[in-house]
């Protein structure tokens, strides 16, 4: 069959991206999405890497082959593609499309940064002295990152509040999303050996839209001095679609500009900041647009920060932006953000909201410039929050 792809669609041949699908029939492998159909790659193009439940092992054969890949993709879809091997985005189950190796999640946006350092410490600069030398970040738990879709149950844990005398033991009353730009590591570097800035595009193989759900109240009591830990660490939700970087090459921008100058490992030559417009919305309300654009760190400098003492990058490894915020209020990335610390209600659907109640429902979404002149996108990262067991 020809497939038809509309009009302004998000998914057209300028972005392929892929992802792990199921039908009725067919266990998890891994397909492209063209329009409003899912192409079955193992079906169509007759190699076994992609009749597997996970991108890895077609993520560990490098740049080269994703090029080369995309190219004959973009031919079969140009032109008649076996019956069999289409089916529509409606009919299939999207999973996970990655075994994550490790998680970092960065913390790479100077507004989001500054908010929250006003919010968490207002006795200080809201900017700890390292910020603007290198990408602060920490690591999280890969085993816990989930696709778009999945519930997300309340976390329990230790909260005391400043003006408590003691810690209590019970569900999270202040649970956040954080939405962040991830990037999937296609082939690893080995122990003892740096990623310079340059191999950026040569090592990683796309980017997904995640959400860090944080407990901002067992994050606040737990974290000093080491970072977050089991704050954020119940669940991070990333969505099922994995849009290629040779598809992100219309919305590469310079970074805001960074000042002082980073150290030599961390220039870049090449600018790796990207014009991708997220939208945020809570119960089906959009609430903020967070703007990709304004974050001060490139993932290139991330990779090569995570990299330069010689620890070791995997295929799957997945690092994330940190939350993406604006300088504007609209802009802002995490709840804590919107409604200030809790202060600053947000009426969503006509109720005033600060963080999450139970049954509510986040998505996130995101598009950016394609190459063909309109735009391309991520599709969404999805989840409902169930209440504490
Ligand atoms: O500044 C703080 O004390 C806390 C920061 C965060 O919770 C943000 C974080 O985890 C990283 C990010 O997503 O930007
Ligand atoms: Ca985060
Ligand atoms: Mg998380």
């Amino acid at each position: 069959m020809k497939i038809d792809v509309a009009e302004g669609s998000l998914f057209g041949l300028d972005n392929l991206p892929y992802g792990v699908f199921s039908t009725p029939g067919t266990g998890p492998r891994v397909g492209v999405r063209v329009g409003d159909q899912v192409v079955d790659l193992a079906a169509a193009l007759g190699d076994e890497v992609f009749a597997q439940p996970t991108l890895n092992a077609f993520m560990a054969q490098g740049r080269r082959r994703w090029d080369e890949v995309r190219e004959r993709i973009t031919e079969l879809v140009s032109g008649e593609v076996p019956d069999a091997a289409v089916h529509p985005v409606r009919a299939v189950t999207l999973h996970l499309p990655v075994a994550v190796a490790d998680y970092v999640d960065f913390y790479a946006s100077e507004h989001h940064a500054t908010n929250l350092g006003r919010l968490f410490r207002p006795d200080s600069a809201p900017l700890m002295p390292n910020w603007k030398h290198l990408p602060v970040g920490y690591h999280g738990r890969a085993g816990t990152v989930v696709v778009s879709g999945t519930d997300i149950v309340r976390p329990s844990g230790q909260r005391k509040a400043p003006d408590e005398a003691a810690p209590t033991f019970g569900p999270s009353r202040r649970l956040d999303i954080e939405a962040e730009l991830g990037f999937l590591v296609g082939t690893g570097s080995e122990l003892g050996s740096a990623v310079p800035v340059e191999e950026f595009a040569e090592r990683v193989f796309g980017a997904v839209l995640v959400n860090d759900w944080s407990a901002r109240d067992i994050q606040a009591w737990e974290y000093v001095p080491l970072g977050p830990f089991l704050g954020k660490s119940f669940a991070t939700s990333i969505s099922p679609w994995v849009v290629p970087l040779a598809a992100l090459e219309a919305a590469r921008v310079p970074t805001p500009g960074q000042d002082p100058a980073p150290l030599p490992y961390l220039t870049e030559r090449e600018p790796w900041g990207l014009d991708i417009e997220l939208t945020v919305s809570w119960n089906g309300q959009e609430v903020s647009r967070p703007p990709y654009r304004e974050m001060y760190w490139s993932p290139a400098q991330m990779l090569a920060h995570m990299t330069v003492n010689g620890a070791a990058s995997r295929t799957g490894d997945l690092y994330a932006s940190g939350t993406i915020s604006g300088p504007e209020k609209e802009q802002r990335g995490a709840f804590i953000e919107l409604s200030w610390g809790g202060r600053e209600p947000v009426v969503v659907n006509g109720e005033e909201r600060t963080f999450l109640a139970d049954g509510d429902e986040v998505v996130i979404s995101a598009t950016a410039p394609g190459t063909r002149g309109g735009r391309i996108g991520f599709g969404e990262v999805r989840g409902r929050i169930l209440p504490a067991r």
